[in-house]
């Protein structure tokens, strides 16, 4: 004999009555759950778009979470909130905003979320992460200060410069090894795909290269092995890399924050628990702050003193404030030098058929941002 569940729904299969049956108290208790989370009505979060239920605003989100996030910006203003799951999510996406968060809630803004993903949840992998350190402890900071004093002061920079300089001497020897023969970049971390942008934008902007080489051949012959201390002679080469930033910062959201307290951010309530968003690549992009936003345009850091240290908040691809990139000075150095190498020592070409101004710059977002297809070149020695 059919059941009362079967023959009003004749189209499902009966397997399925005994089992739905069983999860509509559990789907019940969900909903419950999900509607008292929800219900803290004096809350004032952030404007951002209707969640859905249990959902949130996840299917807002996508593959492309900075992208995503910008466009919902613009509608809703420089600071969101969504809610993805349980949890709360918030965005900062201008100067301003990222100002608020970073500067004057730096204190309660500053724990870190960790990623589902990452290996740094294991608690023994952790202990020792700065990155991953879920609160601003004793010990997260005894390892700040010990990498500071210890690994980047000036001091310690300079006498690590033979090293790197070392490592694009090799770079150097295995591309004239490699002349005239295909290159694939497959970048994986921060400083190399900063390279692999660097050298796509030199590319697709041929005036940009013709301006870092008359830099360069105006200053050292053409055989002459860059230097680090060569850099603070090569102002627009230097310019070129925090164009590159600009554009393409490896961290596009920094690295997850959230919230130790309740937190009264421009007139809203960022509530604890809350996972804290700074989109740098927005900012990096809004014509608001920005000239020609989305033109690669060294020149524009060739006037003022827009640097990387945090304090100018349209320009930051290395954070700032107390969770400011800690390997901010080694990395710096590392990519001028190694762009500076591969501009002087050789000449690029790209495969047959491409033009430099149809090169793509299409994303992949990921552990850093990198180019969705791998920048494919054929280099030939200068010398
Ligand atoms: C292009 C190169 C790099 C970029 C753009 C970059 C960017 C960043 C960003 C955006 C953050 C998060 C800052 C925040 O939350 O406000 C960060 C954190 C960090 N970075 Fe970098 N980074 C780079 C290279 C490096 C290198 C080479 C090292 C190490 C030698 C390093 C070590 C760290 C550490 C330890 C943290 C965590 C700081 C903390 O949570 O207290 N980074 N980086």
């Amino acid at each position: 004999m059919a059941t009362i569940a079967e023959s009003h729904f004749p189209f499902l299969p009966a397997t399925f009555f005994p089992h739905s049956l069983l999860a509509l108290p559990i789907l019940f208790l969900l909903l419950s759950l999900f509607l008292i989370r929800n219900r803290r009505p004096t809350l004032h979060l952030p404007p951002g778009p209707k969640p859905w239920p249990i959902l949130g605003n996840l299917l807002h989100v996508g593959s492309m979470p900075h992208v995503a996030f910008a466009r919902l910006s613009q509608a809703h203003g420089p600071l969101i909130s969504l809610r993805l799951g349980t949890q709360t999510v918030v965005i900062g996406s201008s100067p301003e905003s990222a100002s608020e968060i970073l500067k004057t809630h730096d204190h309660d803004l500053s724990g870190r979320s960790v990623p589902h993903v990452s290996f740094a949840r294991d608690p023994e992998l952790n202990r020792d992460s700065i990155a991953w350190s879920t609160h601003c402890t004793d010990h997260w900071r005894s390892l700040r200060s010990m990498v500071r004093a210890e690994l980047f002061t000036s001091k310690a920079i300079e006498q690590q410069s033979d090293l790197r300089e070392k490592h694009a001497r090799e770079m150097a020897r295995f591309l004239n090894r490699r002349r005239g023969q295909e290159m694939l970049a497959a970048v994986s971390d921060t400083t190399s795909a900063s390279m692999e942008w660097a050298l796509a934008e030199l590319l697709k902007n041929p005036d940009t290269m013709t301006a870092a080489r008359r830099e360069f051949d105006g200053k050292f012959p053409e055989c002459h092995v860059i230097k680090e201390s060569d850099l603070a002679d090569l102002p627009y080469l230097c310019a070129c890399v925090k164009e590159t930033l600009r554009l393409h910062p490896p961290a596009p959201l920094l690295l997850p924050r959230r919230a130790a307290k309740d937190c009264h951010v421009m007139g809203y309530t960022v509530p604890q628990g809350a996972h804290v968003f700074v989109n740098v690549w927005a900012i990096g992009r809004d014509p608001r702050y920005w000239e020609d936003a989305s033109s690669f345009k060294p020149e524009r850091f060739m006037v003022g003193d827009v640097d990387f240290k945090g304090s100018h908040f349209e320009f930051l691809p290395f954070g700032s404030g107390r969770r400011i990139c800690s390997g901010l000075p080694m990395a710096v150095r590392e990519i001028q030098l190694a762009v500076a190498t591969l501009v002087h020592g050789f000449d690029w070409s790209l495969p047959e058929g491409t033009a430099a101004g149809d090169l793509e710059m299409e994303e992949r977002y990921g552990v850093t941002l990198k180019k969705l297809n791998p920048l494919v070149l054929f280099p030939t020695p200068r010398v």
